[in-house]
């Protein structure tokens, strides 16, 4: 069985990645699937254990830290710890698919070093940080204090987009939607009609 590639979505939080990484599931369905990250995060309405995170207290997160179960972690924002497990790509490579992942900058450039030319990166870039403070408002899954956290790192996660092997912009969101689709079905090979 061939084994699948890795494609990886970063952005600085709000421009767009989880939104551009659940159309792309939903288009190639047969073909890939996504990596579904541990978090200590409190879980937001509407999300499912084991389909949006798997959400772990920080003992638990801890322990597998140690126990060097994750390909990578990072406490994203403080005392919000977020890591991909080794056995989640695994499994999923293992079924044949390609994995897809939202991760941060620092997390997705650390999954390209390790998997290199069967790995592609793409940056979502916002078209300006007031649009993050917009939509994450408009998303109202923060608080005023957690936002302000988010917007902080902005600038420093787009300075890294350079990094990416393609920056996607996120402005017009059917657009970015459909040049999600080619730049995932150019990557995967995938020249037959969806
Ligand atoms: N092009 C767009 N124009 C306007 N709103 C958008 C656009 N793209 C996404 N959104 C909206 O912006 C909000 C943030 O998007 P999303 O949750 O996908 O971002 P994210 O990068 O995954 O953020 P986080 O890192 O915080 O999880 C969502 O409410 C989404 O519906
Ligand atoms: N380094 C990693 N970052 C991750 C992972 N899973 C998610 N994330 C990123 O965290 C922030 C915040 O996510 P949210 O769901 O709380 O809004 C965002 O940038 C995610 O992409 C991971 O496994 N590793």
């Amino acid at each position: 069985m061939n084994r699948g590639k890795l494609i990886v979505f970063s952005a600085p939080s709000g421009a767009g990645k989880t939104t551009l990484v659940k159309h792309a599931l939903e288009i190639f369905k047969q073909d890939l699937a996504f990596s579904i990250s541990c978090t200590t995060r409190q879980m937001r309405e509407g999300e499912t254990h084991g389909k949006d995170y798997y959400f772990l207290d920080l003992e638990d997160f801890k322990q597998k830290i140690e126990q060097n179960e994750f390909i990578e972690w990072e406490e994203v924002y403080t005392n919000n710890f977020y890591g991909t497990l080794k056995s989640e790509v695994d499994r999923l490579m293992d079924e044949g698919k390609s994995v897809i992942f939202d991760i941060d900058v620092e997390g997705g450039l650390n999954i390209k070093k390790l998997y290199g030319k069967d790995c592609l990166t793409v940056f979502v870039h916002p078209p300006s940080i007031n649009s993050l403070k917009e939509r994450l408002r408009a998303r109202n899954t923060e608080t005023e204090e957690k936002l302000k956290q988010r917007l902080e790192k902005a600038d420093l996660e787009i300075a890294t987009a350079p990094k990416f092997d393609v920056v996607l912009w996120n402005d017009d969101l059917d657009k970015a939607k459909n040049e999600t689709v080619s730049i995932i079905r150019n990557f995967l090979n995938l020249h037959h009609q969806i």
